[in-house]
């Protein structure tokens, strides 16, 4: 009989196909905890749950009537660094941690941010289809319309890891840079050659806007029409962040009616997006499918960093990335690191 049991709903998003080797062991092994799958729907997962020591969320949200449900839960885990899925509110009002991942993949999401930027403005979709389809004299004269990339502004919304990780990508461009995120230091934006900026100056003088803001209840819609109207007819919107912080009709009526010339998006509001999404077939709209994090070392780093988190709580101390961090003072676990208390609007 294991020490401790993790429960966790089955069938994983972002498993590498075959399933792929389970990391967690090597840090839950030694401690005696073991993962046990339950399904996935709130009522048998409740059921599964309920006596559990900790929670491992991935794929189906973790609600405040699976949380409120919860007996002997030391620790709700996640292996990305969203915590959408989870109600962290409701968790921290039963004053139980939620940890995230939240320096794993910085790179390959920033590398991914990078990308679509350079693809939507050198419209890479566009001189592809044109090679392919016997267009090859079409090519030159579409980009001869456009500026070149030295001297564009990029401007972020949110400057947290990745937009920070961005940054340091887009200077040897030569790219101006400026960011809206009222709740890091300004001096971090100076650091990377960034301008503080309020949400209206970015929109209304980037010719890139990156979208970095994290998917919470606050920030659910932060942009909407109005905000689409202040934007560069000419302006590209890149989304890495959560389809959640868009109002996807709104920008999707902004493509339409040419308020901005691009959007070049990893994430969707709704995710796969169902056939009959406009933007499918919109040349204006390049898509990926929410991979930015993935990278050969994706599923080994998440795997090990979710056993570490997860087993440090597990034997009394206080994890390393706690997203409502004031829940660990009144915790009987042990502090054993500094650790900031200076988190989110959740915290
Ligand atoms: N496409 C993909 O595969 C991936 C997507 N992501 C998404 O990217 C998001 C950003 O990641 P990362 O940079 O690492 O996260 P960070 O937590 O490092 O940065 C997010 C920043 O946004 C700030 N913020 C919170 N609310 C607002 C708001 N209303 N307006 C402006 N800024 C706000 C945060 O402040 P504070 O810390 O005080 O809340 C923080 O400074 C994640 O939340 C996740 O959803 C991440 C990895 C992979
Ligand atoms: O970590 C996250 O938030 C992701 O979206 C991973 O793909």
């Amino acid at each position: 009989m294991s020490k401790f049991r993790v429960v966790t709903p089955k069938g994983a998003s972002f498993t590498v196909a075959g399933g792929g080797y389970d990391y967690e062991r090597e840090a839950l092994d030694p401690i005696g905890a073991e993962i046990i799958e339950a399904p996935a729907n709130e009522a048998e997962f409740i059921a599964a749950a309920k006596t559990a020591d900790a929670i491992y969320a991935k794929g189906m949200p973790i609600t405040k009537a699976v949380i409120d449900a919860l007996e002997n839960c030391k620790v709700i885990t996640l292996g990305s660094v969203g915590v959408d899925s989870v109600d962290v509110k409701a968790a921290t009002a039963r004053g139980i941690p939620v940890t995230n991942i939240p320096d794993t993949f910085i790179e390959e999401v920033a590398d991914h941010a990078m990308m679509l930027l350079l693809a939507g403005f050198r419209r890479l979709i566009e001189q592809d289809k044109m090679v392919r389809s016997g267009r090859w004299a079409e090519g030159r004269p579409a980009l001869l319309k456009i500026p070149r990339l030295m001297g564009q502004t990029l401007g972020f919304i949110s400057f947290g890891r990745v937009a920070r990780a961005v940054a340091k990508r887009a200077a040897p461009f030569g790219l101006r840079m400026m960011a809206y995120d009222p709740f890091i230091q300004e001096t971090l934006m100076y650091d990377h050659g960034v301008i503080p900026a309020t949400l209206s100056e970015v929109l209304s003088q980037s010719d890139f806007v990156s979208m970095h803001a994290p998917a919470r209840p606050e920030v659910h819609h932060m942009l909407t029409e109005k905000h689409f109207r202040q934007m560069k007819k000419s302006a590209i919107f890149v989304n890495t962040g959560r389809g959640a912080t868009v109002d996807e009709e709104a920008l999707i009526k902004a493509l339409q009616e040419g308020w901005i010339a691009h959007a070049a998006l990893d994430v969707l509001e709704k995710e796969p997006p169902s056939h009959n999404n406009p933007m499918l077939g919109m040349d204006n709209v390049t898509l990926t499918a929410h991979v930015a994090s993935a990278s050969a070392r994706f599923d080994e780093a998440r795997k090990r960093r979710v056993g570490y988190e997860l087993s440090l709580v597990l034997q009394g101390m206080w994890p390393v990335s706690c997203v409502n961090p004031s829940v660990l003072q009144n915790t009987a676990l042990r502090r054993w690191q500094p650790v900031s208390m200076d988190r989110g609007p959740n915290s």
